[in-house]
């Protein structure tokens, strides 16, 4: 049994071995100031930090908690799993099944491979493209975050946007050569030298940003009159807005799709797919490689099961009704509060944004950070015992497990906080 201790203990601890003391950088609060809590452990919509206090936790891990932590059932499968050999560098039965699962769910996407974070994911997506259309140029969409390979960190949203950085020290000028970043719901011009447009079909990584009408029809019509692939980025989006992700939402089919989060049940798992004739461009059958020790993990496959099992239409309707609901009692809270705000709502997924009109844009997202009311905001919540994430581009993750009750206490909590801060 480790001895007691603190949150402030165990960050200098932390940071004496660790960079910044954490191992992603937004979670080391310094966009916000003050000391990380570190998490001892998690039941359903809750955590608890290692000094006893306990939060209704809307960071759900940045998305892949969506039945809350440690649900009985994905617990039992990722016991049972572990009990029968963690790793083999073999294939088994689950990654058939896993991929079967979300080929099923999603129309269009013929093919998948596992692989274990939502970056390898992007970056293998974006390699499959390449290899496909025999062109180099990447187009993306700034505030977007597609993980944190070279090519893809240009303009993005998320850690990058929280610290503000142009892009990342350490990556060669040669490593962007090729990628245009262009603003978010705005068709660009695509050349016949673009292999791909990459974009979240929902920007959840500036907060909350939807497509603006005939955006992602608009970016389908692009990439098929110049020969590009487009990409979907469902690591957010995929199997939390709806059982078959923004394509079905939305109605528009990519060429390409990136999975994470949702789909690994809380473990590291996430994939790329795509239409057969692209997918089998990949080693062992096509000239494009790509390969992972871990990719398609036991355990991770299990966890992920047991997850998507338990999300059919009834739960995405349940979880759209219960976000509606708290979306409204945020719309109305701050507005009672006086506080100039804004609550973008699509389906599950949930923001706000401190501004006078809708945020269209990553300029409006960051237009909203720079208010600077972010870091009260979100102290004054972790006060009141509700955790957000803590970066002003990060949206808020209700999931399954949160009921009435405790988007209640979300609704109030942040009344009360809207109120001092319309105070000053
Ligand atoms: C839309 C999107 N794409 C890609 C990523 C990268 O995923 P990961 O953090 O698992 O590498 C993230 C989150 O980090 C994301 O939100
Ligand atoms: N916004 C990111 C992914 O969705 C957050 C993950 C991270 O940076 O740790």
């Amino acid at each position: 049994m480790a001895e007691p201790t603190t949150n402030e203990a165990l960050y200098a601890r932390a940071c004496a071995v660790t960079p910044g003391g954490v191992n992603s950088p937004v979670r080391a609060f310094r966009s916000v100031g003050g000391t990380p809590y570190f998490v001892a452990r998690g039941e359903g919509p809750w955590v608890w930090d290692v000094e006893g206090r306990r939060y209704l936790d809307l960071v759900q891990s940045y998305g892949p908690a969506i039945h809350g932590h440690a649900h009985p059932r994905i617990v039992e499968a990722v016991q049972a799993a572990a009990g029968e050999g963690s790793t083999f560098g073999a294939p088994t039965e689950r990654e058939v099944l896993l991929a079967e699962e979300i080929t099923g769910r999603v129309h269009g996407c013929e093919q998948v491979r596992l692989v274990s974070s939502g970056t390898e994911a992007c970056m293998s997506a974006v390699r499959v493209a390449r290899g496909a259309t025999g062109r180099s140029r990447v187009v993306l969409f700034e505030g977007c975050y597609h993980g944190h390979s070279d090519g893809l960190l240009a303009g993005g949203g998320s850690g990058v946007a929280t610290l503000g950085l142009p892009a990342s020290a350490g990556v060669p000028a040669a490593a962007v050569a090729d990628t245009l970043v262009v603003p978010y719901n705005t068709v660009p011009e695509i050349g016949e030298d673009v292999a791909c447009v990459i974009v979240e079909p929902v920007a959840a990584n500036m907060g909350l940003v939807p497509p603006a009408p005939g955006f992602l029809q608009g970016l389908r019509d692009a990439c098929d009159a110049a020969g590009a692939l487009l990409i979907f980025d469902e690591v957010i989006t995929g199997f939390r807005l709806a059982r078959g992700g923004a394509s079905a939402f939305y109605g528009v089919t990519p060429d390409l799709w990136c999975f994470g989060k949702v789909i690994g049940g809380g473990l590291p798992l996430a994939a790329f797919g795509g239409r057969r004739d692209v997918m089998e461009q990949l080693a062992p059958l096509g000239p494009v490689y790509q390969a992972g020790t871990l990719s398609g993990n036991p355990l991770a496959t299990a966890a992920g099961l047991a997850s998507l099992a338990m999300l059919d239409d009834g739960a995405y309707e349940e979880l759209g009704a219960r976000v509606a609901r708290l979306a409204a009692g945020l719309a109305s809270a701050l507005a009672a509060a006086g506080l100039t705000a804004q609550v973008p709502v699509v389906g599950t997924l949930v923001g706000v944004f401190f501004a006078g009109e809708p945020v269209t844009d990553y300029a409006g997202a960051k237009a909203s950070a720079d208010t600077g009311l972010f870091p009260a905001f979100m102290h004054g919540l972790l006060q009141r015992g509700v955790a957000v994430a803590p970066g002003a581009y990060e949206i808020l993750f209700p999931g399954l497990a949160h009921g009435d009750a405790e988007l209640d206490l979300v609704v109030d909590a942040v009344g009360a906080v809207a109120k001092e801060l319309a105070a000053g």
